[in-house]
């Protein structure tokens, strides 16, 4: 069971009446309210103003924009600007941004006199179907993604799908990624959805509903084991390529654009050695590649890379454990020597020349 509850809230208009949401939730009390520089310049005097009105005192911390935020750095300059301000435990912060701010905020939150209350705003596709929910907090060091976190649940979410309105197509079709993830492990009517998305357009145009789909399956899976000592692992779907990829990318690809290929690239190679069922990794490819996913990287295979799934903080004594799919809906757990991993890429490097999915 979880160590608590929270509610999830979806609703269009939200961002207007943050505040009384808010209120609904929490005494009054100060707020920081921490952003990020594209997302503050549009949305954070509204969300101070309806926190004001709702009785709050607020503060705004506006951070740069980028993976780069999610730093030791940061952590320890929002740290000492709250304690400026004169936050108690009594106080709380709303994280409202995308992925990367409510991983930071989140962590500040957990951390600040051993915990401070913290509400999930999320303003990106990726942070509104998937980081925004589960209680995953973390910064990254330069050689590991995500290694510096907690378990620490958010007070409440709200979820307001116009956000997306200002989001590039760039950042709109990253989050995509972690759709096709979470669609592929649930299967069923859920993956016939991503199967009908054809361009950029019919994305936007869905992605309300896509967002409804996926935080549904990833509420039930966090729920039933929140710490990650099972089943939760499989939300972990092209993680352990796709997060090397991504350190070695650096910040030349976005996370959900290093899952696709991580995705891609570990069911290809479960798909020849008869584990994932065939014609898996095409129907995967040929989702992601209707949005402009890439579906491979040259970065793979590279020195650098195989030194990141090294130090990835899920290997364990040499092992680390991977997600297959038998078929969309039956995710696996499968434990492999990372001493395996030259192989299994020479292998997806192989099968890559001649695939024609691409
Ligand atoms: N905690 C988890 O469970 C979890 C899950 C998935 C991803 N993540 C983490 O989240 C991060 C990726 O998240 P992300 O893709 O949201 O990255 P991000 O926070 O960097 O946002 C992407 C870009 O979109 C901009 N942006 C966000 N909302 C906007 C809006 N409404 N209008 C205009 N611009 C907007 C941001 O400023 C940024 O430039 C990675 O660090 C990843 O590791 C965590
Ligand atoms: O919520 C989870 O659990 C996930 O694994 C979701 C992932 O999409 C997300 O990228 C997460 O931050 C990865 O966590 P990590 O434990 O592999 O660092
Ligand atoms: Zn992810």
């Amino acid at each position: 069971m979880p160590a608590k509850a929270y509610d999830l809230v979806f609703d269009a208009v939200g961002m207007a009446n943050l505040g009384a949401y808010v209120a609904g939730v929490w005494s009054p009390r100060q707020v920081a309210v921490i952003t990020d520089t594209n997302v503050g310049p549009l949305y954070a005097q509204m969300v101070k103003s309806s926190l004001l009105t709702a009785g709050f005192n607020v503060i705004v911390l506006t951070l740069p924009a980028g993976e780069g935020t999610k730093s030791l750095t940061t952590l320890g300059q929002v740290s000492q600007t709250l304690a400026q301000h004169g936050f108690t435990r009594a106080d709380g912060i709303v994280a409202l941004g995308g992925g990367v701010i409510g991983d930071l905020a989140g962590l500040v939150a957990a951390l600040y006199m051993r915990g401070i209350s913290f509400i999930q705003v999320p303003t990106s596709l990726t942070a509104q179907v998937d980081a925004s929910v589960g209680g995953k907090t973390a910064v990254n060091l330069t050689q590991t993604k995500n290694v510096l976190g907690a378990f620490y649940q958010p007070d409440f979410v709200l979820i307001d799908p116009t956000f997306l309105d200002t989001l590039t197509d760039r950042d709109l079709v990253e989050g995509y990624g972690e759709v096709v993830k979470v669609s592929a492990l649930a299967g069923g009517d859920f993956f016939d959805q991503t199967g009908k998305i054809q361009t950029v357009a019919d994305l936007r145009q869905q992605a309300a509903a896509l967002t409804v789909a996926s935080i549904g399956y990833k509420a039930e899976v966090v729920m039933a084991d929140e710490k990650e000592a099972g089943r939760r692992q499989v939300l972990n779907f092209g993680h352990t390529i796709g997060h090397a990829i991504e350190l070695e990318a650096k910040g030349k690809l976005r996370h959900g654009e290093a899952v696709a290929v991580g995705m891609v690239a570990i069911t290809r190679y479960f798909e020849h050695v008869g584990i994932s069922a065939p014609g898996l990794t095409e129907a995967l490819a040929e989702r992601l590649m209707a949005v402009g996913l890439p579906l491979r990287s040259s970065l793979m295979g590279k020195p650098a890379f195989f030194d990141h799934l090294v130090n990835d903080k899920k290997q364990r004594g040499g092992k680390i454990n991977l997600v297959a799919l038998s078929k969309p809906g039956q995710p696996r757990i499968l434990t492999k020597e990372l001493t395996a991993f030259p192989n299994i890429i020479k292998t997806i490097q192989t099968l890559e020349g001649g695939a024609t999915a691409e």
